[in-house]
């Protein structure tokens, strides 16, 4: 039988072990955080990639590390099966056309009550969790957008779907106060119509994610999404890109589908208008944000712009 002595160092060894390892951890990140320092970083956190509370918690515990590593993290929601949720219980219709929800007046009320009242309240009781860090604001804070409505082409036709609006201006000096205090932005994407008196606009939250990122001259946008990232043939799941380019993507529009065309016309948007990369990534795998930014992988599906538009292409390694 061994003595409590040796038995300790046995106990020791094993815990500098696992110790070692962490340390491994921080250091092997050293190069990112250096190079990340600073960094302004557009996240959309999709409504299918915020079901599941486990997955939320991991969310607001990456964007809280971002911050608390010296990046400047700016949150984005989306919300659309929360909204729809709330539509069904109020027995309210709604059904989508190019990727986008037909928005009636009475949509548009429950539209901004989830956004503003309950999804994005969510986020900022998740992130506070960790400290007063999180302030929420919606477009209609300062000016921060401003919306014109848009139709969708569907089979060469121009359809009207309601009170949907793109971002025309982004006033982002609210967005930037938020970030100089040392605190993370949380935005719901409802925007006042600048052509209308008092309206409001439903606006898709990767198209507004992209307008901001572009108003801040972000580092990069980050989409996350529930699927791995952007399929060159979907549903063939063996298709799955890692990189694209603006051109690329924009071939791909014709070829996807539902969720998929907001998101890579946000993405085109992006890198065509000044953010060096823009990302869509699985927000279903924890801390998929961590795996994004501080592995030389990546994770899920890069979009750069064109090589002439941009000739730096690529990242991977921190130098
Ligand atoms: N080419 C494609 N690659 C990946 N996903 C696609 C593609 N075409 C359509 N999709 C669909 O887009 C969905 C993502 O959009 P959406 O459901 O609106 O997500 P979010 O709530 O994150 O905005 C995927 O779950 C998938 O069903
Ligand atoms: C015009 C339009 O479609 N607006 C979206 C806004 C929410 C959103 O974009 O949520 P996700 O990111 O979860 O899809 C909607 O009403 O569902």
């Amino acid at each position: 039988m061994p003595d409590n002595s040796t038995l300790r160092g046995a106990i020791d060894a094993a815990a500098l072990r696992v110790a070692q390892s962490k340390a491994m951890t921080l250091v092997e990140a050293l190069p990112w955080l250096e190079r990340f320092r600073g960094a302004l970083v557009v996240i959309k956190y999709g409504g299918n990639a915020m079901t599941d509370d486990a997955l939320k918690a991991a969310f607001a515990e990456d964007i809280v590390f971002l911050r608390l590593a010296g990046l400047r993290p700016v949150v984005v929601h989306g919300g659309g099966p929360q909204i729809q949720a709330m539509l069904d219980r109020l027995g309210l219709e709604s059904e989508f056309k190019g990727g986008l929800r037909v928005t009636t007046p009475e949509v548009m009320d429950v539209v901004r009550m989830v956004l503003t009242g309950q999804v994005g309240r969510e986020l900022v009781g998740l992130l506070n969790q960790h400290g007063p860090v999180a302030v929420g604001l919606s477009g209609e804070d300062a000016g921060l957008f401003g919306g014109r409505r848009k139709s969708v082409t569907i089979d060469g036709e121009l359809v009207d779907i309601g009170l949907v609006g793109d971002v025309e201006t982004v006033n982002p000096a609210a967005v930037l106060d938020i970030l100089d205090a040392g605190r993370i932005p949380v935005v719901s994407t409802i925007a006042p119509d600048l052509d209308g008196e008092g309206q409001v606009l439903n606006v898709n939250a990767d198209t507004a994610a992209s307008a901001l990122a572009v108003a801040l001259r972000a580092h990069k946008l980050v989409v996350l999404t529930d699927v791995d990232g952007v399929y060159a043939d979907w549903p063939d799941r063996d298709s799955l890109l890692s990189h694209l380019t603006a051109s690329g993507a924009r071939d791909l529009l014709t070829r996807v589908d539902s969720g998929m065309i907001p998101k890579l016309e946000a993405c085109i948007r992006a890198v065509t208008e000044g953010v060096p990369q823009a990302h869509v990534v699985d927000g279903r795998q924890p801390h998929s944000m961590l795996l994004e930014l501080f592995t030389s992988e990546g994770f899920g599906t890069m979009i750069l712009p064109d090589p002439q538009d941009d000739d730096d292409q690529g990242e991977g390694s921190p130098s």
